[in-house]
């Protein structure tokens, strides 16, 4: 059977109707029939053609990436493609660059914090990209720690102006992405100084480049920071570097929505709170979950349709030899990455309504809730990108040796996703934040107030904490109250011990740094219980489509029991299950993953992602893996000619040579 039989066979087998799934990833017909359309309107423009980029200098795929940048951006204005089909196209383009920045960061930072006037007066040329903006907050010395920053913007009552200033070499601005080359604005971070006085960080809008040369304006050093991880990949981004020597902007280029400085200098702290800004950040980190999703779907399909064309072994007297996605092994490696893909997805949308809600709020200036949800989404932004850059890697490895090929689509996914565990918050620094605020809300459970929202199970204390799991055999671990009951119970036992072991310590901030590790855990916990909760909560809503909610079923529980069989540890430790109870947990898993099987193709289809976005041979719709890995490697310039360039120099000489070597 050749691999387009092979695929073909495998979705004869599915029990569910696919484009009935397909509607459910999407999360409405309305944006399965957008992203639809825009994945294929994409693949059908040659100029979008991204198969070469492994081959291209970093000049050539730098110079690639503009040529895409503008012809998408002449297409969105004259189809013309509303908001919502533009992000959808940029996002199929697949192609790292400096309109991620500048529609992602530099506009949404002005919406945030600006002004009104500033708002119409930038946003209408960003709109238009008349002028081209990016998000300059990290310095070589401070990512993490913002309160580091060390450049300065320094208020001039003389000329109403503020001096940005580059004190030393570590407050060079450092990571920037379409700072190095291209772009005219940044939104700058500094730290405001007026009459002597440092009122920490602050955002300003600053031009960089003259609008008529490209030249850096006079006091501005910039540049690209250079080569990163992996061949093409991320490094059609200019990620830049930017000093300031004593650079002056007027005072209404500070985004003053939040505090101002008035004309005669006075500084007039923020009337809201600062978690204000966690509104926005809620936001971002949303857009990365949700991305998290669609990276991790990437590699499970390209990994799943691999896994079924691929035979190895078990060929009895010449038969037809096994499919590798038949092997146990492979199963139990691949069908919790596909889960995970949808887990990711349904806690993604969850995050949306979250966003909404968080926001309605703050129209109404109620921000009791903001805290719960900034330790949530930071939460969720940390665990899910990290479980995808694993996943991405896994899928490498179920791919054997030709995962290891560029045209596998894999290492240059992995080299591009893997970054999301360090940018918008680097992945522990932000389960750091998740433990203080559970630490927090474990200490205020004896006064009475009610937890809310995803820590509301921590009102029943109580109970979760002496409570037993009753699953008495495998079935039982398909029973939602089961599954949830003894994922509360680790979590609020997680947490419990850090705080009782923290009350240890006289100085708290010392018992924190000390525990530091064990608090990381207990933050993931709690994130793997949001997920394995969101993912419950989905599957009691209407799920149309003949076998869909039966499919999603089956992928809800081995995400939750492939959890279990992970960190078991944490189960046992915390007595939140017997051992008896965590192997017929193992029994239930190895069960569902041969309901999977049959439709693990169909599983995939359903991500509806079209071939130019795999951007890999080996998961191909049609499976047609072999002629067509041929077919790349003839096209590798090593192969331009039969005998490559430095045989005459170099392999001629050394195997006519005629060494007159005493020891030979
Ligand atoms: C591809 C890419 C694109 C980027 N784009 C932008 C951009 O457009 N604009 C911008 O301003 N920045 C950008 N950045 C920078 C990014 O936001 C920072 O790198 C990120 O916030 C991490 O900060 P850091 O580099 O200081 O890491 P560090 O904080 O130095 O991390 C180093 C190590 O220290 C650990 N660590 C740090 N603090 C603590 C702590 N308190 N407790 C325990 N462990 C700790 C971390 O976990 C990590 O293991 C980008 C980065 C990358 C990789």
């Amino acid at each position: 059977m050749d691999g387009d039989d092979q695929l073909a066979h495998e979705r004869s087998k599915a029990e569910f109707n696919v484009d009935d799934m397909k509607i459910v990833w999407a999360g409405s017909r309305h944006a399965f029939e957008v992203s639809n359309r825009m994945s294929r309107l994409v693949a059908s423009d040659p100029v979008f053609e991204k198969s070469n980029r492994a081959v291209m200098t970093r000049k050539e795929l730098f110079k690639n990436t503009l040529r895409k940048s503008v012809h998408a951006w002449k297409l969105i204005n004259e189809l013309p493609l509303s908001e919502e089909e533009s992000v959808m196209f940029r996002y199929f383009m697949d192609q790292p660059g400096f309109m991620d920045l500048h529609w992602r960061m530099f506009v949404p930072a002005i919406k945030g914090q600006g002004t009104e006037e500033q708002k119409q007066k930038w946003l209408s040329l960003a709109n238009k990209m008349k002028i081209i903006g990016c998000y300059a907050q990290t310095e070589l010395g401070h990512g993490s720690n913002v309160q580091g920053l060390e450049t300065t913007a320094t208020f001039d009552p003389q000329t109403d102006q503020f001096i940005l200033h580059s004190p030393t070499q570590t407050s060079s601005k450092w990571w920037p992405g379409g700072l190095g080359k291209v772009s005219t604005h940044a939104v700058v971070y500094a730290r405001l100084i007026t009459n002597g006085k440092d009122h920490g960080v602050h955002g300003f809008i600053v031009q960089l480049r003259n609008l008529d040369d490209h030249s850096p304006l006079p006091g501005i050093t910039i540049g690209d920071i250079g080569v990163k991880f992996g061949n093409g990949a991320y490094n059609s981004m200019d990620n830049g570097f930017l000093m300031f020597d004593k650079f002056r902007i007027p005072r209404d280029q500070m985004l003053m929505r939040l505090s101002k400085v008035t004309r005669e200098g006075k500084y007039v702290p923020s009337d809201v709170p600062r978690q204000l800004m966690y509104g926005t950040m809620v936001s971002v980190r949303q857009t990365i979950v949700s991305n998290a999703s669609v990276a991790m779907a990437r590699a499970v399909c390209i990994a799943t349709r691999y896994s079924a064309v691929r035979r190895q072994f078990g060929s009895q007297n010449g038969g037809i030899e096994t499919q590798v996605i038949d092997y146990k092994t492979q199963q139990n490696r691949l069908f919790p990455l596909l889960a995970s893909a949808y887990a990711f997805r349904f806690v993604g949308e969850w995050l949306k309504w979250l966003y909404t809600d968080v926001t309605q709020r703050l129209e109404a200036s109620d921000f009791a809730t903001l805290p719960e949800a900034h330790a949530c989404t930071a939460g969720l932004k940390s665990m899910t990108t990290s479980a995808t850059s694993d996943g991405i890697e896994e899928c490498r490895k179920l791919c054997g040796g030709h995962g290891y090929l560029w045209c596998s689509g894999l290492p240059e996914l992995f080299a591009v996703y893997v970054p999301a565990c360090t940018y918008e918050g680097d992945n522990v620094v932000l389960q750091l934040q998740v433990a203080r605020f559970l630490m927090k809300s474990v200490s205020q459970l004896s006064s009475g107030k009610a937890p809310a929202g995803t820590t509301a199970y921590m009102g029943r204390a109580k109970h979760l904490l002496q409570c037993r799991s009753s699953v008495r055999k495998a079935e039982d671990w398909l029973n939602p109250a089961m599954v949830l009951e003894a994922f509360e119970a680790r979590a609020l036992r997680m947490a419990v011990s850090c705080a009782n072991n923290l009350s240890k310590f006289e100085n708290q901030e010392q018992g924190f740094s000390e525990l530091l590790a064990d608090l990381v855990e207990a933050a993931i916990a709690h994130c793997q219980l949001i997920v394995v909760s969101k993912f419950i909560v989905k599957l009691e809503g209407e799920i149309k489509g003949r076998g869909v909610k039966n499919q999603l079923k089956n992928l809800c529980y081995i995400y939750a029991l492939h959890l279990i069989h992970k960190h078991l540890g944490d189960f046992l430790s915390t007595n939140t299950i017997t051992s008896e109870q965590a192997s017929v947990a193992s029994q239930q898993l190895r069960s569902l993953y041969s309901q999977v099987r049959p439709n693990a193709v169909a599983l995939v289809d359903a991500f509806d992602y079209t071939d130019h976005y795999l951007g890999s041979v080996l998961g191909r719709y049609d499976g047609n893996v072999y002629p067509k890995l041929f077919e790349e490697a003839l096209k590798d310039p090593l192969n331009d000619s039969v005998v490559p360039d430095g045989y005459r120099e170099y392999i001629r000489p050394l195997i006519k040579q005629k060494l007159r070597s005493a020891r030979l």
